[in-house]
């Protein structure tokens, strides 16, 4: 049975259903040595932002086939080195966008209206009303930067509060921000403009101190900032020192660049500095929701099936890959086979989707056809997190082509592989049942399914030469389940493919080049 450790605090409905196909430890304790000391007997690991996935962890998890991220950012898992090992991450993209939003809208008014001050002065047994004069947010200018899921909808909730929403994403069209109501603009402007800025971006070189001593003394000295993204986007001595100075009005901060937060300026910051300790996705709600949504995913990689939140499978969402997982399935086994038929070093491999394939999103097959090709050299290590950073290190150069003329079948792929030992090329189709076709080999129409064990030959096309093969087969007591020649004109040269019950015995291959007119002969196991 298959084991999981979870190593941060998830909800229970996450738990039953790992349970249902694994072995589930839970052990929120673990220093990093203890969890490099765990790792290696477990096939998965479901984690949240406080368990560090470093490199180190990685490598100790020989057994581990997937990371699970009970929430969004994946900042906290050393994600190349996962895909370098071939190890699936998966987060919970909207899980808890909502509670995130609604964090950062309840810090905006917590700050407008001194409402954690206030409590703690009227839990110390203080009246006090006149400090604690707050302002409104209503017509008030919201600068949001980062205008993705939660950005999205902290600016339509801030709307209909009668906010002015400014917006800046380099990433996001202006019809888009115009659609939520935002003006999109440059960050210099809504440091200069705005009354409220709130941060929802991910923690990138780019991103790493954008609120900065620089930044604040562009900014009014009411301007209120709220950060519930990730720590290390503001400079916390330099935001700590503007709310004390008064160079802005105040911050409310869910995130720090190191949590827990330690030893902090923060942290005596006495009026207009809010702290929470990343709350952000801390509602029942949120937690089922991303619980389930990693657990489901987690479950279904352990059963061999796809995750649909896969952060290192380039463009394979679940939509795509329903669509064309019987071209996957084509490509890989091409992939396989034009790989075996080249033998040696592959240096480059050409992908040409042809006819109504083209219409298709060619990044998975091309991933596909890369995972066949480096199946025999790899083994189970290659898989769809890995094959393209794998072809890459063994310097194997990636074509892609489309070519919409071809009208064979419904879409047809071409693979062909340029080697150390020359050059090879397979066609394949999928009938209208989806059943498998190869249907060219090295330029030779042919129109086989691929099968378990096969056997090629190039040879001249003239009398004889197949019964010789099938009695050679015979002498040595392979069954021959179909055969097929393929050839452009009569007696040029051919191919043959015969599809074989078992594996060819590596003394039989070397017999059948020695017939006479035979040029070459490839046994193949897809
Ligand atoms: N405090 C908490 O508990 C939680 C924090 N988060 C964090 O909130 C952040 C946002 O999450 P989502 O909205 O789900 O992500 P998202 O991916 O939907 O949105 C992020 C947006 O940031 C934009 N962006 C990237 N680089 C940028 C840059 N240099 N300048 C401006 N915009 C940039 C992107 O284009 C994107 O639109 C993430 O960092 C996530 O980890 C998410 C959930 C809970
Ligand atoms: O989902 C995210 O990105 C978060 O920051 C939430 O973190 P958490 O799961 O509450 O430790």
């Amino acid at each position: 049975m298959s084991k999981v450790l979870v190593s941060d605090s998830v909800d229970q409905a996450g738990i039953d259903i790992l349970s249902q196909v694994a072995q589930v430890d839970v052990n929120t304790k673990l220093s990093p040595e203890e969890l490099i000391k765990a790792i290696p007997e477990y096939d998965a690991l479901m984690v949240r932002s406080g368990t560090k996935v470093t490199q180190e962890v990685i490598e100790a998890g020989n057994q581990l086939k997937i990371i699970g991220r009970a929430g969004v950012g994946v900042d906290n898992i050393d994600v190349p080195t996962a895909t370098r090992r071939g190890i699936v991450v998966v987060n919970s993209p909207e899980g808890n966008t909502i509670a995130a939003a609604e964090h950062a809208l309840a810090m905006m008014l917590s700050l407008s209206r001194h409402i954690p001050d206030a409590n703690q002065s009227v839990k110390s047994g203080k009246w006090e009303r006149k400090q604690f004069i707050g302002s409104e947010v209503y017509k008030k200018t919201l600068g949001v930067v980062g205008l993705g899921k939660i950005g999205s909808h902290v600016a339509t909730v801030a709307r209909a509060m009668g906010m002015k929403l400014l917006a800046y994403d380099p990433f996001i069209s202006a019809e888009r921000a115009e659609q939520l109501g935002c003006r999109l603009v440059d960050l210099e402007m809504i440091f200069t403009e705005a009354d409220y800025i709130t941060l929802h971006i991910p923690r990138t070189p780019e991103t790493e101190n954008l609120i900065n001593a620089e930044s604040l003394a562009k900014m009014k000295p009411t301007t209120r900032i709220i950060n519930c993204s990730r720590g290390g986007v503001i400079d916390e001595d330099a935001i700590a020192e503007a709310v004390e100075n008064g160079t802005i009005g105040g911050a409310a901060l869910d995130v720090f660049a190191e949590e827990p937060l330690g030893e902090s300026k923060l942290r005596n910051v006495g009026a207009n500095m809010v702290l929470t300790p990343h709350l952000g996705a801390s509602t029942e709600e949120a937690q089922t929701n991303v619980a389930v949504d990693v657990a489901e995913q987690i479950r279904d990689v352990l059963l061999g099936l796809p995750a649909r939140s896969a952060v290192n499978i380039p463009g394979l969402n679940p939509d795509v890959l329903e669509k064309l997982r019987p071209f996957l399935q084509l490509a890989e086994t091409l992939g396989n086979l034009v790989g075996q038929l080249a033998g040696g070093r592959v240096e480059q491999l050409n992908v040409r989707l042809q006819g109504e394939l083209t219409d298709s999103q060619s990044q998975p097959i091309v991933v596909a056809a890369l995972k066949g090709l480096l199946s025999q050299a790899l083994r189970e290590r290659v898989n769809y997190v890995n094959a393209s950073i794998e072809a890459k290190e063994r310097g194997i150069r990636v074509i892609e082509t489309k070519d919409a003329s071809v009208h064979d079948y419904s879409g047809s792929l071409r693979l062909e592989a340029i080697g150390s030992l020359g050059e090879h090329s397979v066609t394949g189709a999928l009938l209208s049942d989806q059943e498998m076709r190869i249907t060219n080999v090295d330029g030779f129409p042919i129109n086989v399914p691929p099968n378990n064990y096969m056997l090629f030959t190039l040879h001249r096309d003239m009398p004889g030469i197949i019964g010789q093969i099938g009695s050679l087969l015979g002498n040595f007591n392979v069954n021959i389940a179909s055969m097929q020649v393929g050839r452009k004109i009569v007696r040029g040269d051919a191919v043959m493919v015969l599809s074989i019950d078992d594996p060819l015995p590596e003394d039989v291959l070397t017999e059948i080049t020695k017939i006479s007119g035979i040029r070459d002969a490839y046994t193949i196991k897809l």
